[in-house]
């Protein structure tokens, strides 16, 4: 198994490449590549750690080399937030971003699973879709858009609130990765009850947590540490998956049926190939399902953006 970082070097890489260093199983490879020419220390770093992961740095124009023989390739690479800014403020310069990194993928790793960190997350796996399927590669049971992070502020968030173990809550988040698109579906938490107060007030603190975030680190950046656990967590189940492991569950963004939009967070069986099956999230209350109603165009939107970038470019 071969798993790339592409963005390795950064907040979340570098954070994402420790825990993978320790935590990946015995014989895994780990390909560190970023364009910032501090990458092969942090694999020389890594590399110190006594564990049987083989870590290696790759620099700017070796990119083939670190993708060559990849199963999963997950992708941070591109700027984070200042305070003021949405994540669609990201999106000059992180869409070219991720198309050339993911066509470089669709050359040199056509089969691998690809994962999507880079903001507007939205916006970014449909950019990252329509290259793949130009290059004639797309298989969509290969392309996550990684909102785990909306998961475990939402699970974190609800057990505070009700002196709950965090190991025991299960907070289902749909929808997409930015403001209101983030949907957490309070009404399926089992073990805990909600006024409609602190169900309103715990939704705009999930949707906005990225900006609790980007503000306290002012002008630092936003999240790297929680997003490394998140991106880890994730990575971690698809490699468990691609080894073989049944019953591997993530909250992630795919492209399903398109009842909701074409890309659409919601639960996913992962198995051997990627997405094996997408599960409907269920009932939802009646709140639920005016803010899903009420995010549905502007997460479209946000769709047509990226699809559009690698279709009509201006
Ligand atoms: N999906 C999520 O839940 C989530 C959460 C947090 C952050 N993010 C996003 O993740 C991205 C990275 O955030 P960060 O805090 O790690 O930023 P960062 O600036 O600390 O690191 C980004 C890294 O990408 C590298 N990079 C830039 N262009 C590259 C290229 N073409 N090829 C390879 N590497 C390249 C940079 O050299 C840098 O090392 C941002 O877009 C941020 O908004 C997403
Ligand atoms: O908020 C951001 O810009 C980063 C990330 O998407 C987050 O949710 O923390």
């Amino acid at each position: 198994m071969k798993v790339a970082v592409l963005g390795a070097a950064g907040g979340i890489g570098q954070a994402l490449s420790l825990l993978l260093k320790t935590q990946l199983p015995a014989g895994t490879d780990l390909a560190l590549y970023d364009v910032a020419p501090v990458v092969p220390g942090v694999a020389v770093d890594l590399s110190h750690i006594p564990t049987a992961v083989k870590v290696e740095g790759f620099g700017a124009d070796d990119l083939p080399k670190a993708l060559k023989g990849a199963d999963v390739v997950l992708i941070p690479a591109g700027v984070p937030r200042k305070p003021g800014m949405d994540r669609s403020d990201l999106f000059n310069i992180n869409a070219g971003i991720v198309k050339n990194l993911v066509d470089a993928i669709a050359d040199h790793a056509p089969e691998a699973c690809i994962a999507i960190i880079t903001n507007p997350v939205n916006t970014t796996v449909a950019i990252a879709a329509e290259a793949l399927k130009a290059k004639g590669v797309y298989n969509p049971a290969k392309l996550f858009g990684v909102t785990t992070l909306d998961v475990i502020r939402a699970e974190t968030f609800v057990a505070e609130l009700k002196g709950l173990d965090v190991e025991e809550i299960v907070v289902p988040v749909i929808g997409g990765h930015s403001g209101t698109t983030i949907l957490p579906l309070l009404s399926q938490v089992e073990g805990a009850d909600f006024t409609q107060e602190e169900i309103e007030k715990l939704t705009n603190r999930i949707q906005n947590a990225g900006t609790e975030v980007v503000e306290a680190k002012a002008g630092g950046g936003s999240a790297t540490l929680s997003m490394g656990l998140a991106a880890a967590r994730f990575c971690l189940s698809l490699v468990d998956a691609l080894n073989g492991e049944d019953d591997v569950y993530e909250y992630t963004y795919v492209e399903g049926d398109g009842e909701d939009a074409r890309f659409f967070a919601q639960p996913v069986l992962i198995g051997k190939d990627g997405v094996k099956e997408i599960l409907h999230y269920g009932d939802i209350s009646e709140y639920e399902t005016k803010c899903k109603t009420e995010m549905l165009d502007g997460l479209k939107a946000d769709i047509k953006l990226g699809e559009d970038f690698v279709n009509s470019p201006a």
